[in-house]
């Protein structure tokens, strides 16, 4: 594997550099980085001590082939303009990020593109990424992407209609049920007096074994359910009140994202006509992904 550029060491960033030294899929002298604020990236490259910070994305684009964009959407026109001068067929983009079309992508930069969408669970070399690759993408890059990925995540490759909510769940997910969990905390504390260290603590204790009992295949959600849910007990009682409330909140969380998504898609259509298509690309040689 050669050298992996990275541009930005924000949450993701950060995490996927960690993640990818941790799981010895890269030494750290594999790794170049930037960050907007260049401290942070000093302060990762301070932590993994062979991992350089570059001030400058042009630099970094001169000593790494491979270039992964962990900014946000709408930093992607600065960031792609900054590039276009130093960027040639040989490099390779991958996105970490959804509103971005890759045939988009791929037509303002003159090399392969990819997306792998991480999860935060890929900090503890678990849950999934989510792939798509552009037509650029060789049989050989491909397999070299999904190898480097599959050693911190189960690397998965989603068609672009479903590429929203997949992230929803693989990658909103885990502040999702975080949310929910740490409503069952609070509504322990409030209605039976438990300290909310105690109802924490059980409430970990479960998700990490309930994690284990799917990891081991030994139950289906639905079997789960059932097994737990003892006829005359108190589980069912439990469930009456959850039938009320939950059905259909989640049709109103995907419609919510979605709507978010079709924003932010336009968003950054509009702020990259200000980058001019690559001289190497023509509408038709761009992916439209898997
Ligand atoms: N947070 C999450 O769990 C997930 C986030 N994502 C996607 O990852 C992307 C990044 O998210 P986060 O890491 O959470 O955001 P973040 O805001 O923590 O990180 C972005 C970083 O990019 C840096 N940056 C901005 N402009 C730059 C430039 N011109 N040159 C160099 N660095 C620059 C910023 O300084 C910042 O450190 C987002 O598009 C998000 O949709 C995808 C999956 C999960
Ligand atoms: O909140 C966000 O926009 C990102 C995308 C997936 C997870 N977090």
């Amino acid at each position: 594997m050669e050298r992996i550029g990275i541009i930005g060491t924000g949450s993701m960033g950060s995490m996927l550099v960690d993640a990818l030294i941790a799981s010895k899929a890269l030494s750290p002298s594999q790794i170049i980085v930037t960050n907007r604020t260049h401290a942070k990236a000093e302060a990762l490259a301070a932590r993994h001590p062979g991992l350089i910070a570059l001030a400058s994305n042009v630099e970094l684009a001169q000593e790494a082939q491979w270039l992964l964009l962990c900014i946000k959407p709408l930093e992607y026109s600065h960031v792609l303009q900054e590039l276009q001068r130093v960027l040639t067929p040989e490099h390779l983009l991958i996105t970490i990020t959804s509103p971005i079309q890759l045939e988009h992508l791929q037509s303002l930069v003159p090399c392969p593109v990819a997306r792998v969408v991480p999860s935060i669970t890929n900090a503890a070399c678990s849950g999934v990424s989510l792939c798509q690759f552009g037509s650029r993408i060789t049989p050989e890059s491909r397999e070299r992407i999904l190898t480097l990925f599959s050693a911190i995540s189960h690397p998965i490759e989603v068609p672009e209609q479903y590429l929203r909510v997949s992230s929803d769940i693989s990658s909103c997910g885990p502040a999702f049920l975080s949310y929910i969990l740490r409503n069952m905390i609070h509504d322990a504390v409030e209605e039976t007096g438990i300290s909310a260290e105690a109802a924490s603590h059980l409430a970990m204790q479960m998700v990490i074994g309930m994690g284990e009992l799917f990891k081991k295949e030994m139950f289906s959600l639905a079997s789960l359910e059932q097994r737990v849910c003892v006829p005359g007990g108190v589980t069912g009682e439990g469930l009456i009140a959850l039938q009320q409330g939950i059905p259909g909140v989640f049709r109103q969380v995907y419609q919510r994202t979605h709507a978010k998504f079709a924003e932010d898609l336009e968003l950054v259509k509009i702020q990259l006509q200000t980058v001019p298509p690559d001289s190497l690309s023509s509408p038709s040689s761009a992916g439209s992904g898997t």
